[in-house]
């Protein structure tokens, strides 16, 4: 668990010398094993929030506890190597080839070389990327997602318990991102990092986060599940960021699998479990049919999910109207 309290970043202005808050009483806890998405619109203070975490950025107030230490009273590289940090720009070395690059903490640590051999060709594989054909390769070899793939599995290699992620999905296409994305939620669901991701998607945090805090100039507007803030924004600031049709943005974040239910899906078009809901609200409406047959990995039909089952999560007018 991560917790801050009553955090502040201040910046006086070296002309005026009027204080700017960057970040202001910001008081968040970030649950252990959980993807917490730091959500907000562009200079609300997220990337400045998670570099004080790692104590890239030192506070001028407040507290940062991790797992109830202060983070202040442990030295800022010892801090660093317990937590994973990925950015955008991944950093990696390019004189250095792809499983060198993930080895780098290890090695840093003066762990057994076989050991750590073994873990890269583990982590390589893990992020999709296979290791006999990446291992030995350059970075500039590699595509962009390929390259953000290994800045994850390097990430994960100090197999840190926390995990820091600014925009990490940031510079890819959305077929790419959509990929990684996917990935990334698998080697999750095993792993349970804590993990805290800066976006401003709101349908990345509405996808991978777990909970979301979302903030408003360098303060906290709501923290919540995304349901929570999708379904309970606690102010007029929350729901218009999240826009009028997050109910439907939300749909885009789940499998149809997760809604369908039992039934006879005999001559109903079929979607695989697979496909995001709000896809399959698109084949309903293009098929005109008001529900649709789920099939799973065998081909054969699972379930059915019916319009009136998105109902539950979405009002009909917004299904109709913008799917
Ligand atoms: N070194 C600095 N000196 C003065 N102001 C700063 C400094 N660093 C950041 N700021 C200001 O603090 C605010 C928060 O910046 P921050 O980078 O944390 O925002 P952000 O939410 O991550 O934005 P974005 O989504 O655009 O990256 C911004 O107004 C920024 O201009």
């Amino acid at each position: 668990m991560i917790e801050l309290q009553h955090l502040e970043k201040r910046y006086d202005d070296p002309l005026t010398g009027q204080p700017f808050y960057a970040v202001k009483d910001l008081s968040i806890v970030f649950p252990s094993g959980e993807i917490t998405a730091l959500l907000g619109p562009s200079g609300c203070g997220k990337t400045t929030t998670l570099r004080m975490i790692n104590r890239l950025i030192e506070p001028t107030a407040g507290k940062i506890l991790l797992e109830g230490q202060d983070a202040m009273s442990l030295k800022p590289e010892v801090l660093r190597r317990r937590i994973g940090y990925v950015i955008q720009q991944i950093g990696l070395f390019p004189h250095l080839s792809v499983a060198q690059n993930v080895a780098t903490v290890p090695d840093l640590l003066g762990q057994p070389k076989a050991q750590t051999a073994a873990k890269v060709r583990e982590l390589l594989a893990l992020v999709g990327l296979e290791p006999g054909q990446f291992a030995d390769k350059r970075p500039s070899e590699l595509s962009g997602g390929q390259q953000q793939r290994v800045g994850v599995a390097r990430a994960l290699a100090a197999d840190p318990p926390v995990m820091l992620m600014d925009e990490p999905f940031g510079a890819l296409d959305p077929l790419a991102r959509d990929k990684l994305q996917e990935a990334f939620r698998e080697i999750q669901h095993n792993l349970k990092k804590t993990i805290v991701m800066v976006t401003h998607d709101i349908d990345e945090a509405l996808k991978l986060g777990d909970k979301v805090a979302l903030l408003n100039t360098g303060s906290l507007a709501q923290f919540g599940t995304p349901d929570d803030l999708v379904r309970r924004p606690n102010s007029d600031f929350v729901r218009q960021f999240l826009g009028d049709d997050a109910l439907l943005r939300q749909l885009a974040g789940v499998r149809a699998g997760t809604l369908a239910r039992a039934g006879d899906g005999t001559g109903l078009p079929q979607v695989s479990a697979q496909l995001d809901a709000r896809s399959a609200l698109s084949v309903m409406l293009r098929e005109r049919a008001e529900a649709v047959a789920v099939t799973g990995e065998d081909g054969q039909i699972s379930g059915v999910l019916s319009f009136h089952d998105l109902e539950q999560t979405a009002p009909r007018a917004q299904l109709s109207e913008r799917a």
